[in-house]
């Protein structure tokens, strides 16, 4: 049987994290970050630990068959490769910015050079834009390329923010790129295997984001608790041995949930039990 190929970060920000997703939907990890490749035979998989900014290049090229990898950096990539799924980790903002109190609008960026390391992004959004810049292109620390005087203003990655605030840079004009982690494929044709991966992986997702509720309530007041309990398919409901009493099981979004409990307790619910989801396949 032939191996699903999967490009996984092998440093930088994405590469614990999607370590510790494949780890949570079953598949073995390397243990040494030295290690390069990794096969799973009783999984069916053969990992590649590769720079992300490769990945998507190898994944549309179809040397291999996944990947995981930032969706700035797909975009910035031009590769042929697809997203098929965010995965909720490395959020990120991709915008523009210049020194304090000194740019305010995208129409300054006319003439301007822009120091980035992520061309392909910003070029393709000058391009969108009718601008005419100079881009610059950098390997990292982008921030500090304004005050040695290479560039006018940055394109960068912007996480929590303090990198340019301790460059003394103000972000300006709209966000030019919300990204995350992406699951990527070269679209077309599914290779064998694909669909079980995904599987496992949505699966990783929903037990992150939902939660189990439990709780029992007078069967008179069902169908207002079901109401904000709707569960995926529909809650299970059981009969329970007091006379006149239910009990209800439903998957809710983990966000809101403890709300939820306490609007479910106004309503005459009582013993609401939440408990964490470790896999699932919806
Ligand atoms: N704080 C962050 N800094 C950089 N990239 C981030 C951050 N948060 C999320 N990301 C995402 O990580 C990806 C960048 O991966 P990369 O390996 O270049 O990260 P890096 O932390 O810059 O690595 P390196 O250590 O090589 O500089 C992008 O998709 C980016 O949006
Ligand atoms: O908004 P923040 O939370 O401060 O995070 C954003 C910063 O982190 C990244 O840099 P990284 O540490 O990867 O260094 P690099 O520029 O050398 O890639 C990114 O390029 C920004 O500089
Ligand atoms: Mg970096």
């Amino acid at each position: 049987m032939s191996l699903l190929r999967i490009a996984v970060p092998n440093k930088g920000s994405l590469s614990q994290s999607a370590t510790e997703i494949l780890r949570e939907a079953g598949y073995r990890q390397r243990e040494d970050s030295k290690q390069l490749t990794l096969i799973d035979t009783e999984n069916g998989v053969e990992f590649f630990y590769l720079r992300p900014r490769d990945i998507a290049l190898y994944v549309g090229e179809g040397t291999l068959d996944v990947g995981i990898t930032g969706r700035d950096l797909l975009r910035d990539s031009g590769a042929k490769a697809e997203e098929v799924t965010g995965l909720g980790f490395g959020r990120s903002r991709f915008r523009f910015a210049g020194p304090q109190g000194s740019y305010t609008d995208l129409s300054q960026l006319a003439g301007t050079r822009i120091a980035t390391s992520y061309v392909g992004v910003v070029r393709a959004f000058l391009e969108e834009r009718g601008i005419e810049a100079t881009v610059v292109r950098l390997d990292g620390a982008v921030e500090t390329s304004i005050q040695l005087g290479v560039a006018d203003v940055i394109a960068d990655v912007v996480e929590t923010g303090s990198t340019m605030r301790q460059a003394g840079l103000e972000v300006f004009g709209e966000t030019i790129l919300e990204s995350e982690a992406v699951l990527v494929t070269r679209g077309g044709s599914v290779p064998p295997g694909f669909e079980v991966f995904k599987r496992r992986i949505e699966g990783v997702l929903v037990a992150r984001s939902y939660v189990m509720m439990d709780y029992d309530i007078e069967s008179a007041h069902v169908t207002a608790a079901v109401a904000l309990t709707p569960g995926i398919e529909g809650p299970t409901i059981a009969p329970l041995h007091r006379e006149g009493w239910v009990a209800v099981r439903a998957m809710v979004p983990r966000e809101g949930s403890q709300r939820l409990m306490d609007d479910l307790f106004d309503i005459g619910a009582r013993g609401i039990l939440l408990t964490d989801i470790h896999a699932c396949r919806l």
